[in-house]
């Protein structure tokens, strides 16, 4: 009798663990809707390891501007509309600022890097820092290389068209490296520069959607063996790459420093180091991290301007035509000419919002309960703005998946006529609250820059097929990255406008920028040297 009640109470504690196994990844009562869950996973296996922002979208279409997915235990609240981000991100951004924990990237960064860090002082203290650097006042100051870097891009796209990708990546590396560091990388083959290249493809691999297990939602995970957990493994070998790399960097600073030389962000974080309160690690942390934010971004965003141009020939016209009638053939665009070059300022934002450049911003995470709408996002949700969904609003713009610059000349933010856009700003590409990206003022100067240059010397068009002698369709939907939206390297027909305008990049190149770009070139390798000389002299 005795072990009947034994075995009756047991499988009774049975069913109770099974039962609440079972209801792991079900969705609680009071959460925004969304797609049926499943069982321990909820919508873990539905969510696209591949642009999920796709998905994302549709659900926004089902499901509202506010949902929910379950992944795991863990609750995920995606905000697709400018109401809903604004008040969930922007005015309660001091509940929604923090960022979900990411343990395997701890493994290379520590927690240290300013773009993964929790909300927290240490977050305070690297963005703070950052903000010296990248702070509307302190960004003009870049202005003069900021110019003679976009007319070394327009040098190098006349001497090897072919290479205008890679071209891309240099100018938007060098530029960031070089106000960061005080040493910039003057052509594609530069050991250093690709080095470091290397080094944030992996990287940003690592931190893609599925590349690595999800042990923050799954913990027991973190168990594995490690003899079972590449992962680890990567995660140490990309930290030592990182650590060798910045450390090079950060000596030859220091060095620099010592010397009385130095105007740059790293000179002054190491002559302040006992403001900011940072060891040298975490100097090479910060650095890394603005380094790693700011390159890539810039770059994707241009390549994916090439794209757009090469793919929309009308649209590229009435941008050659504006350029021609304002600047004329006989000089290049300079910044000042931003405020009367009213198409191209349209045309960069309608590219921000066609290849919306991150789709989902970047994750946050809510560290205390915060309702919208009747719903409640429950502390430690993870929060995602999802910019992509707004842009592709058929309510809010017209035909959205049509590219076309006109929009944003007929209302502020590109809406249709009409349409309610008072929670619209338009910083939005760059994320939300306390959170926003601090690189925006410097990313927009080198957009408009680099845009109005290619503009003025350059016809792009698609690629021709050598067998046919036919124009080959790009796919301008193709991306890899697993945080920006870049293109996927494509091939395109670059042609000079005019001899005139060739004459004028070349000048430029070899007289007006070689003194402010040579301020920044130090310590090159000898196959850099020789080029610039022979580029200059010739
Ligand atoms: C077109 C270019 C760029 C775009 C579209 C862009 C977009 C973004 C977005 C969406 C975020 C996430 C904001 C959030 O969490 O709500 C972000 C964060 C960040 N960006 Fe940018 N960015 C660009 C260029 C840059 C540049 C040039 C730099 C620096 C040189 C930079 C540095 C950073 C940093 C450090 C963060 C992390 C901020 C934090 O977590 O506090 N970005 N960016």
């Amino acid at each position: 009798m005795y072990a009947v009640e034994i075995a009756l109470a047991a499988a009774a504690a049975v069913l109770v663990v099974c039962y609440r196994i079972l209801r792991i990844g079900s969705r609680e009562n009071g959460l925004p809707p969304g797609p049926a869950t499943s069982p321990v996973f909820g919508n873990l296996l539905q969510i696209p390891t591949k642009d999920a922002y796709r998905r994302f979208t549709v659900w926004a279409k089902d499901f509202g501007d506010i949902y929910s997915l379950k992944v795991g235990p863990g609750t995920i609240v995606v905000l697709s509309s400018p109401a809903a981000i604004k008040e969930v991100l922007d005015k309660q951004s001091a509940y929604t600022s923090d960022r979900p924990p990411m343990a395997l990237a701890d493994l290379v960064i520590d927690g240290w890097s300013l773009f993964l860090c929790r909300y927290s002082d240490r977050w305070r203290q690297l963005r703070k820092a950052a903000q010296n650097l990248l702070a509307p006042t302190t960004v003009k100051q870049y202005l003069p290389l900021q110019e003679a870097e976009s007319t070394q891009l327009q040098f190098d796209i006349l001497v090897s068209p072919d290479k205008f990708y890679a071209h891309l990546n240099r100018f938007s590396n060098s530029f960031v490296l070089a106000i960061i560091f005080g040493k910039r990388s003057p052509r594609i083959e530069t050991p250093s520069a690709k080095a470091i290249s290397a080094v944030i493809v992996r990287w940003d691999e690592f931190l893609g959607p599925g590349a690595t297990p999800p042990v923050d939602i799954f913990p027991i995970l973190q168990w594995i063996p490690e003899r079972f957990a590449p992962w680890i493994k990567e995660a140490r070998e990309i930290r030592r790459l990182q650590t060798a790399m910045y450390s090079e960097l950060m000596d030859e600073c220091q060095q620099r420093t010592d010397a009385g030389d130095g105007n740059f962000f790293m000179a002054d974080v190491i002559r302040d180091q006992q403001t900011h309160g940072m060891t040298k690690d975490q100097m090479r942390h910060l650095a890394g991290a603005i380094y790693e934010a700011g390159s890539s971004t810039g770059s994707c965003f241009l390549q994916g301007l090439v794209l757009l141009l090469a793919t929309y020939p009308e649209v590229q016209a009435k941008a050659h035509a504006e350029i021609d009638r304002v600047i004329g053939e006989a000089r290049s665009p300079v910044y000042d000419d931003t405020e009367s070059l009213p198409y191209v300022r349209a045309l960069i934002q309608e590219a921000h919002r066609f290849r919306t450049l991150v789709p989902l911003s970047l994750a946050h995470r809510a560290t205390r309960d915060v309702h919208y709408n009747g719903y409640l996002i429950p502390e430690g949700a993870t929060l995602f703005g999802n910019i992509h969904a707004v842009f592709h609003d058929p309510e809010l713009f017209d035909d959205p998946e049509t590219f076309n610059p006109d929009r944003f000349l007929l209302t502020q933010h590109g809406t249709k006529p009409g349409v309610d856009d008072s929670n619209l700003r338009s910083t939005l590409i760059f994320g939300t609250g306390r959170r926003i990206c601090p690189g925006m003022h410097l990313a927009s100067v080198s957009a408009i820059l680099a845009t109005m240059k290619m503009l003025w010397a350059f016809e792009f068009r698609p690629p021709l097929d050598p067998a046919t002698g036919q124009a080959i369709k790009l796919d301008i939907h193709a991306n890899h990255g697993a945080v920006a939206f870049c293109p996927i390297p494509f091939k395109c027909d670059i042609r000079c406008r005019s001899p005139a305008r060739a004459e004028v990049i070349r000048n430029a190149f070899k007289v007006d920028a070689a003194s402010t770009l040579s301020a920044f070139e130090y310590n090159l390798s000898k196959e850099d040297q020789e080029w610039l000389e022979s580029v200059r002299a010739g």
